[in-house]
Protein backbone atom coordinates (compact mmCIF):
# COMPACT_ATOMS: atom_id res chain seq x y z
CA UNK A 1 0.00 0.00 0.00
CA UNK A 2 1.71 3.44 -0.84
CA UNK A 3 1.08 6.60 1.55
CA UNK A 4 -1.40 8.32 0.43
CA UNK A 5 -4.15 5.67 0.57
CA UNK A 6 -2.70 4.49 3.74
CA UNK A 7 -2.99 8.20 5.17
CA UNK A 8 -7.07 8.35 3.85
CA UNK A 9 -8.10 5.17 5.30
CA UNK A 10 -6.80 6.23 8.80
CA UNK A 11 -8.12 9.46 8.11
CA UNK A 12 -11.33 7.58 7.38
CA UNK A 13 -11.48 5.31 10.26
CA UNK A 14 -11.09 8.13 12.61
CA UNK A 15 -14.08 10.11 11.08
CA UNK A 16 -15.71 6.92 11.48
CA UNK A 17 -14.77 6.44 15.79
CA UNK A 18 -15.66 10.31 15.66
CA UNK A 19 -19.02 9.69 14.50
CA UNK A 20 -19.93 7.12 16.69
CA UNK A 21 -18.43 8.62 19.46
CA UNK A 22 -21.18 11.56 18.10
CA UNK A 23 -23.90 9.12 18.03
CA UNK A 24 -23.07 7.77 21.69
CA UNK A 25 -22.69 11.27 23.06
CA UNK A 26 -26.30 12.18 21.47
CA UNK A 27 -27.98 9.02 22.81
CA UNK A 28 -26.49 10.03 26.06
CA UNK A 29 -28.11 13.53 25.42
CA UNK A 30 -25.05 14.96 25.44
CA UNK A 31 -23.46 17.47 22.74
CA UNK A 32 -19.65 16.72 22.13
CA UNK A 33 -17.77 19.78 21.70
CA UNK A 34 -16.48 19.08 18.08
CA UNK A 35 -19.78 18.33 17.22
CA UNK A 36 -20.97 21.94 18.56
CA UNK A 37 -17.72 23.07 16.47
CA UNK A 38 -18.22 22.02 13.31
CA UNK A 39 -22.15 22.75 13.11
CA UNK A 40 -21.62 26.49 14.63
CA UNK A 41 -19.76 27.34 11.91
CA UNK A 42 -22.68 25.76 8.78
CA UNK A 43 -25.04 27.26 10.93
CA UNK A 44 -23.32 30.99 11.61
CA UNK A 45 -22.40 31.15 7.57
CA UNK A 46 -26.59 30.20 6.98
CA UNK A 47 -27.56 33.00 8.81
CA UNK A 48 -24.70 35.39 7.51
CA UNK A 49 -25.82 34.07 3.62
CA UNK A 50 -29.88 34.84 4.94
CA UNK A 51 -28.76 38.26 5.92
CA UNK A 52 -26.87 38.90 2.97
CA UNK A 53 -29.93 38.13 0.74
CA UNK A 54 -32.34 40.21 2.84
CA UNK A 55 -29.84 42.80 2.48
CA UNK A 56 -29.50 42.44 -1.54
CA UNK A 57 -33.55 42.36 -1.88
CA UNK A 58 -33.95 45.61 0.28
CA UNK A 59 -31.16 47.29 -2.13
CA UNK A 60 -33.19 45.79 -5.13
CA UNK A 61 -36.15 48.34 -3.85
CA UNK A 62 -33.60 51.59 -4.18
CA UNK A 63 -34.53 52.47 -0.56
CA UNK A 64 -33.22 56.18 -0.62
CA UNK A 65 -34.83 57.04 -3.73
CA UNK A 66 -38.42 54.79 -2.78
CA UNK A 67 -38.32 56.44 0.69
CA UNK A 68 -38.82 59.60 -1.23
CA UNK A 69 -41.37 58.60 -3.32
CA UNK A 70 -43.31 57.32 -0.56
CA UNK A 71 -42.61 60.67 1.47
CA UNK A 72 -44.61 62.07 -1.82
CA UNK A 73 -47.37 60.09 -0.83
CA UNK A 74 -47.74 60.01 3.05
CA UNK A 75 -47.63 63.94 2.45
CA UNK A 76 -50.83 64.12 -0.10
CA UNK A 77 -52.11 61.49 2.39
CA UNK A 78 -51.54 63.46 5.21
CA UNK A 79 -52.65 66.73 4.01
CA UNK A 80 -56.31 65.49 2.97
CA UNK A 81 -56.67 62.39 5.56
CA UNK A 82 -60.10 63.26 7.77
CA UNK A 83 -60.17 61.16 10.48
CA UNK A 84 -59.05 58.05 8.33
CA UNK A 85 -57.38 57.13 11.46
CA UNK A 86 -53.95 55.43 12.07
CA UNK A 87 -55.02 51.57 11.19
CA UNK A 88 -55.95 53.14 7.40
CA UNK A 89 -52.70 55.29 7.50
CA UNK A 90 -50.29 51.69 8.41
CA UNK A 91 -52.52 50.24 5.59
CA UNK A 92 -51.82 52.60 2.92
CA UNK A 93 -47.94 53.14 4.02
CA UNK A 94 -47.51 49.48 3.34
CA UNK A 95 -49.39 49.34 0.30
CA UNK A 96 -47.58 52.21 -0.80
CA UNK A 97 -44.67 50.91 0.22
CA UNK A 98 -44.97 47.63 -1.29
CA UNK A 99 -46.00 49.16 -4.86
CA UNK A 100 -42.81 51.06 -4.69
CA UNK A 101 -40.53 48.65 -3.71
CA UNK A 102 -41.94 46.15 -6.74
CA UNK A 103 -41.70 49.46 -9.30
CA UNK A 104 -38.17 50.01 -8.58
CA UNK A 105 -36.99 46.02 -8.24
CA UNK A 106 -38.64 45.58 -11.39
CA UNK A 107 -36.60 48.28 -13.26
CA UNK A 108 -33.36 46.81 -11.80
CA UNK A 109 -34.44 43.39 -13.06
CA UNK A 110 -34.97 44.53 -16.14
CA UNK A 111 -31.97 46.71 -16.62
CA UNK A 112 -29.44 44.17 -14.65
CA UNK A 113 -27.79 43.48 -18.32
CA UNK A 114 -26.90 47.67 -18.84
CA UNK A 115 -26.81 48.09 -15.00
CA UNK A 116 -23.49 45.87 -15.59
CA UNK A 117 -22.04 47.73 -18.05
CA UNK A 118 -21.73 51.28 -15.63
CA UNK A 119 -19.36 52.20 -12.69
CA UNK A 120 -22.45 53.67 -11.10
CA UNK A 121 -24.57 50.36 -10.93
CA UNK A 122 -22.38 47.72 -11.40
CA UNK A 123 -22.43 46.81 -7.41
CA UNK A 124 -26.14 46.54 -7.76
CA UNK A 125 -27.28 43.00 -6.27
CA UNK A 126 -28.27 42.15 -10.01
CA UNK A 127 -24.95 42.53 -11.88
CA UNK A 128 -22.63 41.88 -8.58
CA UNK A 129 -24.93 38.38 -8.49
CA UNK A 130 -25.99 38.57 -4.84
CA UNK A 131 -29.46 37.74 -5.89
CA UNK A 132 -30.51 35.35 -8.86
CA UNK A 133 -32.52 37.20 -11.87
CA UNK A 134 -35.12 34.93 -10.75
CA UNK A 135 -35.36 35.92 -7.00
CA UNK A 136 -35.20 39.47 -7.90
CA UNK A 137 -38.22 38.88 -10.49
CA UNK A 138 -40.10 36.87 -8.39
CA UNK A 139 -39.57 39.45 -5.16
CA UNK A 140 -40.52 42.72 -7.47
CA UNK A 141 -43.88 40.46 -8.83
CA UNK A 142 -44.66 39.69 -5.37
CA UNK A 143 -43.89 42.89 -3.60
CA UNK A 144 -46.35 44.81 -6.70
CA UNK A 145 -49.26 41.98 -6.03
CA UNK A 146 -49.46 42.63 -2.35
CA UNK A 147 -48.88 46.81 -2.66
CA UNK A 148 -51.82 46.72 -5.33
CA UNK A 149 -53.83 44.30 -3.44
CA UNK A 150 -53.66 45.65 -0.42
CA UNK A 151 -54.33 49.18 -1.76
CA UNK A 152 -57.58 47.64 -3.62
CA UNK A 153 -59.21 46.10 -0.97
CA UNK A 154 -58.47 48.10 1.98
CA UNK A 155 -57.44 51.28 1.02
CA UNK A 156 -59.00 52.25 -2.19
CA UNK A 157 -59.64 50.89 -5.79
CA UNK A 158 -58.35 54.19 -7.70
CA UNK A 159 -55.20 53.86 -5.05
CA UNK A 160 -54.72 50.80 -6.73
CA UNK A 161 -55.30 51.29 -10.09
CA UNK A 162 -52.42 54.39 -10.04
CA UNK A 163 -50.33 52.25 -8.25
CA UNK A 164 -50.13 49.95 -10.97
CA UNK A 165 -50.27 52.39 -13.41
CA UNK A 166 -46.83 53.49 -11.93
CA UNK A 167 -45.92 50.29 -11.78
CA UNK A 168 -46.21 49.72 -15.51
CA UNK A 169 -45.22 53.50 -16.82
CA UNK A 170 -41.81 53.17 -14.98
CA UNK A 171 -41.29 49.18 -16.04
CA UNK A 172 -42.99 49.25 -19.41
CA UNK A 173 -42.94 52.61 -20.79
CA UNK A 174 -39.84 54.81 -19.38
CA UNK A 175 -37.03 52.13 -18.57
CA UNK A 176 -36.91 50.46 -22.55
CA UNK A 177 -37.46 54.43 -24.03
CA UNK A 178 -33.97 55.48 -21.91
CA UNK A 179 -32.12 53.39 -24.39
CA UNK A 180 -34.19 55.16 -27.30
CA UNK A 181 -35.00 58.65 -26.81
CA UNK A 182 -33.64 61.39 -24.83
CA UNK A 183 -37.48 62.78 -24.01
CA UNK A 184 -37.99 59.23 -21.60
CA UNK A 185 -36.72 61.55 -18.76
CA UNK A 186 -39.97 63.48 -19.30
CA UNK A 187 -42.48 60.28 -19.60
CA UNK A 188 -40.17 58.73 -17.02
CA UNK A 189 -41.28 61.73 -14.91
CA UNK A 190 -45.07 60.98 -15.29
CA UNK A 191 -44.36 57.47 -13.13
CA UNK A 192 -42.47 59.30 -10.92
CA UNK A 193 -44.97 62.36 -10.00
CA UNK A 194 -48.33 59.97 -9.39
CA UNK A 195 -47.55 58.76 -5.59
CA UNK A 196 -49.26 62.17 -4.37
CA UNK A 197 -52.09 61.28 -6.35
CA UNK A 198 -52.12 57.93 -4.73
CA UNK A 199 -51.67 59.38 -1.34
CA UNK A 200 -55.12 61.72 -2.09
CA UNK A 201 -56.74 58.60 -3.83
CA UNK A 202 -56.47 56.90 -0.66
CA UNK A 203 -57.56 59.54 1.51
CA UNK A 204 -61.23 59.15 -0.87
CA UNK A 205 -59.86 62.42 -2.27
CA UNK A 206 -58.08 61.62 -5.62
CA UNK A 207 -58.94 65.37 -7.03
CA UNK A 208 -58.07 67.23 -4.28
CA UNK A 209 -56.19 70.06 -5.04
CA UNK A 210 -53.19 69.20 -2.94
CA UNK A 211 -52.73 66.10 -5.31
CA UNK A 212 -52.55 67.78 -8.18
CA UNK A 213 -50.24 70.63 -7.60
CA UNK A 214 -47.67 67.96 -5.89
CA UNK A 215 -47.98 65.88 -9.21
CA UNK A 216 -47.44 68.93 -11.07
CA UNK A 217 -44.27 69.79 -8.74
CA UNK A 218 -42.43 66.75 -8.74
CA UNK A 219 -43.55 66.39 -12.36
CA UNK A 220 -41.42 69.76 -13.27
CA UNK A 221 -38.49 69.39 -10.14
CA UNK A 222 -37.51 65.51 -11.95
CA UNK A 223 -35.97 67.45 -14.86
CA UNK A 224 -33.29 69.51 -13.33
CA UNK A 225 -32.79 66.30 -10.27
CA UNK A 226 -32.65 64.11 -13.23
CA UNK A 227 -30.28 66.07 -15.84
CA UNK A 228 -28.22 66.97 -13.27
CA UNK A 229 -27.12 63.16 -12.51
CA UNK A 230 -27.31 62.74 -16.13
CA UNK A 231 -24.45 65.21 -16.75
CA UNK A 232 -22.48 63.76 -14.48
CA UNK A 233 -22.33 60.77 -15.13
CA UNK A 234 -22.85 61.15 -18.74
CA UNK A 235 -19.85 58.92 -20.31
CA UNK A 236 -20.99 55.90 -17.57
CA UNK A 237 -24.66 56.47 -19.91
CA UNK A 238 -23.25 56.87 -23.28
CA UNK A 239 -20.97 53.56 -22.93
CA UNK A 240 -23.99 51.73 -21.37
CA UNK A 241 -25.90 52.69 -24.69
CA UNK A 242 -28.32 55.12 -22.97
CA UNK A 243 -30.04 57.84 -25.06
CA UNK A 244 -30.45 61.10 -22.76
CA UNK A 245 -30.11 64.58 -23.13
CA UNK A 246 -26.41 64.93 -21.94
CA UNK A 247 -24.85 61.75 -23.52
CA UNK A 248 -25.15 63.72 -26.89
CA UNK A 249 -24.92 67.01 -25.56
CA UNK A 250 -20.89 67.44 -25.41
CA UNK A 251 -20.52 71.00 -24.28
CA UNK A 252 -23.04 70.51 -21.51
CA UNK A 253 -24.96 74.04 -23.06
CA UNK A 254 -28.21 72.24 -24.08
CA UNK A 255 -28.48 69.97 -20.51
CA UNK A 256 -27.72 73.61 -18.85
CA UNK A 257 -30.65 75.53 -20.72
CA UNK A 258 -32.80 72.63 -20.24
CA UNK A 259 -32.04 72.38 -16.56
CA UNK A 260 -32.55 76.17 -15.75
CA UNK A 261 -35.66 76.23 -18.11
CA UNK A 262 -37.17 73.94 -16.00
CA UNK A 263 -35.89 75.06 -12.75
CA UNK A 264 -37.67 78.63 -13.26
CA UNK A 265 -40.81 77.12 -14.79
CA UNK A 266 -40.50 74.93 -10.89
CA UNK A 267 -40.11 78.72 -9.18
CA UNK A 268 -43.26 80.06 -11.32
CA UNK A 269 -45.68 76.87 -10.35
CA UNK A 270 -46.54 77.60 -6.64
CA UNK A 271 -47.30 80.96 -7.94
CA UNK A 272 -49.41 80.17 -10.28
CA UNK A 273 -50.93 77.06 -8.32
CA UNK A 274 -51.60 79.40 -5.59
CA UNK A 275 -53.26 82.12 -7.81
CA UNK A 276 -56.11 79.16 -9.12
CA UNK A 277 -56.29 78.20 -5.18
CA UNK A 278 -54.73 74.81 -6.04
CA UNK A 279 -51.77 75.74 -3.32
CA UNK A 280 -52.30 77.25 0.32
CA UNK A 281 -49.54 79.91 1.68
CA UNK A 282 -47.00 77.12 3.34
CA UNK A 283 -46.71 75.47 0.39
CA UNK A 284 -45.99 78.77 -1.82
CA UNK A 285 -43.77 79.79 0.33
CA UNK A 286 -41.57 76.89 1.41
CA UNK A 287 -41.68 75.97 -2.92
CA UNK A 288 -40.34 79.24 -3.42
CA UNK A 289 -38.06 79.38 -0.86
CA UNK A 290 -36.92 75.70 -1.84
CA UNK A 291 -37.23 76.36 -5.68
CA UNK A 292 -35.17 79.68 -5.10
CA UNK A 293 -31.82 77.63 -4.45
CA UNK A 294 -32.56 74.83 -7.03
CA UNK A 295 -32.64 78.00 -9.59
CA UNK A 296 -29.39 79.96 -8.15
CA UNK A 297 -27.69 76.30 -8.21
CA UNK A 298 -28.88 75.93 -11.77
CA UNK A 299 -27.80 79.27 -12.82
CA UNK A 300 -24.61 78.29 -11.05
CA UNK A 301 -24.30 75.22 -13.28
CA UNK A 302 -24.81 77.07 -16.28
CA UNK A 303 -21.85 79.05 -15.58
CA UNK A 304 -19.66 75.86 -14.88
CA UNK A 305 -20.53 72.61 -15.65
CA UNK A 306 -18.12 71.59 -13.76
CA UNK A 307 -18.64 67.55 -11.79
CA UNK A 308 -19.04 69.94 -8.52
CA UNK A 309 -21.62 72.43 -9.80
CA UNK A 310 -23.31 69.22 -10.88
CA UNK A 311 -23.02 67.49 -7.64
CA UNK A 312 -24.65 71.11 -5.98
CA UNK A 313 -27.02 71.05 -8.70
CA UNK A 314 -28.31 67.68 -7.83
CA UNK A 315 -27.75 68.26 -3.96
CA UNK A 316 -30.70 71.19 -3.83
CA UNK A 317 -32.87 69.48 -5.79
CA UNK A 318 -32.72 67.02 -2.86
CA UNK A 319 -33.14 70.00 0.07
CA UNK A 320 -35.97 70.95 -2.10
CA UNK A 321 -38.08 67.68 -1.69
CA UNK A 322 -38.57 67.90 2.43
CA UNK A 323 -39.19 71.36 2.26
CA UNK A 324 -41.80 71.76 -0.35
CA UNK A 325 -43.41 68.47 1.12
CA UNK A 326 -43.28 70.33 4.92
CA UNK A 327 -45.17 72.76 3.06
CA UNK A 328 -47.68 70.67 1.80
CA UNK A 329 -48.78 68.87 4.91
CA UNK A 330 -48.97 72.40 7.57
CA UNK A 331 -52.47 72.48 7.42
CA UNK A 332 -53.80 76.48 6.92
C1 LIG B 1 -37.32 60.90 -14.31
C2 LIG B 1 -37.29 60.67 -13.02
C3 LIG B 1 -36.08 60.35 -12.18
C4 LIG B 1 -34.86 59.95 -12.57
C5 LIG B 1 -34.39 59.65 -13.98
C6 LIG B 1 -34.05 59.78 -11.38
C7 LIG B 1 -32.77 59.30 -11.35
C8 LIG B 1 -32.00 59.18 -10.23
C9 LIG B 1 -30.68 58.61 -10.21
C10 LIG B 1 -29.95 58.02 -11.40
C11 LIG B 1 -30.22 58.71 -8.94
C12 LIG B 1 -28.88 58.18 -8.42
C13 LIG B 1 -27.86 59.27 -8.34
C14 LIG B 1 -26.48 58.75 -7.93
O1 LIG B 1 -26.23 57.55 -8.05
O2 LIG B 1 -25.66 59.59 -7.50
C15 LIG B 1 -31.23 59.36 -8.16
C16 LIG B 1 -31.11 59.67 -6.84
C17 LIG B 1 -32.15 60.10 -6.09
N1 LIG B 1 -33.43 60.32 -6.51
FE1 LIG B 1 -34.08 60.31 -8.40
N2 LIG B 1 -34.79 60.10 -10.28
C18 LIG B 1 -36.04 60.42 -10.71
C19 LIG B 1 -37.11 60.71 -9.94
C20 LIG B 1 -37.08 60.78 -8.59
C21 LIG B 1 -38.22 60.94 -7.75
C22 LIG B 1 -39.67 61.03 -8.23
C23 LIG B 1 -37.77 61.01 -6.48
C24 LIG B 1 -38.53 61.20 -5.21
C25 LIG B 1 -39.64 61.85 -5.10
C26 LIG B 1 -36.34 60.86 -6.51
C27 LIG B 1 -35.52 60.91 -5.42
C28 LIG B 1 -34.19 60.66 -5.43
C29 LIG B 1 -33.35 60.70 -4.26
C30 LIG B 1 -33.78 61.03 -2.86
C31 LIG B 1 -32.08 60.35 -4.68
C32 LIG B 1 -30.79 60.31 -3.80
C33 LIG B 1 -30.64 59.01 -3.14
C34 LIG B 1 -29.86 58.02 -3.94
O3 LIG B 1 -28.81 58.36 -4.50
O4 LIG B 1 -30.30 56.86 -4.01
N3 LIG B 1 -35.96 60.73 -7.81
N4 LIG B 1 -32.29 59.64 -8.97
C1 LIG C 1 -45.90 54.08 -5.12
C2 LIG C 1 -45.05 53.78 -6.26
C3 LIG C 1 -45.49 52.71 -7.17
C4 LIG C 1 -43.88 54.51 -6.39
C5 LIG C 1 -42.87 54.31 -7.43
C6 LIG C 1 -42.42 55.65 -7.97
C7 LIG C 1 -41.43 55.52 -9.07
C8 LIG C 1 -41.74 54.62 -10.18
C9 LIG C 1 -40.33 56.25 -9.01
C10 LIG C 1 -39.28 56.16 -10.03
C11 LIG C 1 -38.82 57.50 -10.50
C12 LIG C 1 -37.81 57.35 -11.57
C13 LIG C 1 -38.26 57.58 -12.95
C14 LIG C 1 -36.55 57.00 -11.26
C15 LIG C 1 -35.44 56.84 -12.22
O1 LIG C 1 -35.03 55.52 -12.36
P1 LIG C 1 -33.81 55.13 -13.29
O2 LIG C 1 -34.11 53.76 -13.81
O3 LIG C 1 -33.54 56.15 -14.31
O4 LIG C 1 -32.61 55.11 -12.28
P2 LIG C 1 -31.25 54.28 -12.37
O5 LIG C 1 -30.53 54.74 -13.59
O6 LIG C 1 -30.53 54.63 -11.10
O7 LIG C 1 -31.64 52.83 -12.44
Amino acid sequence: MSKKPLETWLALNLMYIKANQADLAYNGSMKPDYVQQAVAPLAKRSAAEATATARALFALTKPRLAFFTILTAIATYVATADGHGLLHACVTLFGVSCSAGGALSLNQWLERKLDARMERTCQRPLPARQVSPRSALLFSASLSFIGILTLGTMVSPISAFLALTTILVYGFVYTPLKRRTRWATEIGALSGALPPLIGTAATGNPTAPIGTSLFLIILIWQMPHFYAIGWRYRADYRNAGFRLLSTRDYDGRKTARWTLGYSLALLALPIVLYGFGLAALPLLIAATLAGSDLTLAAFRFCRSKSEQSSKRLFFATIRYLPIALTGACIPY
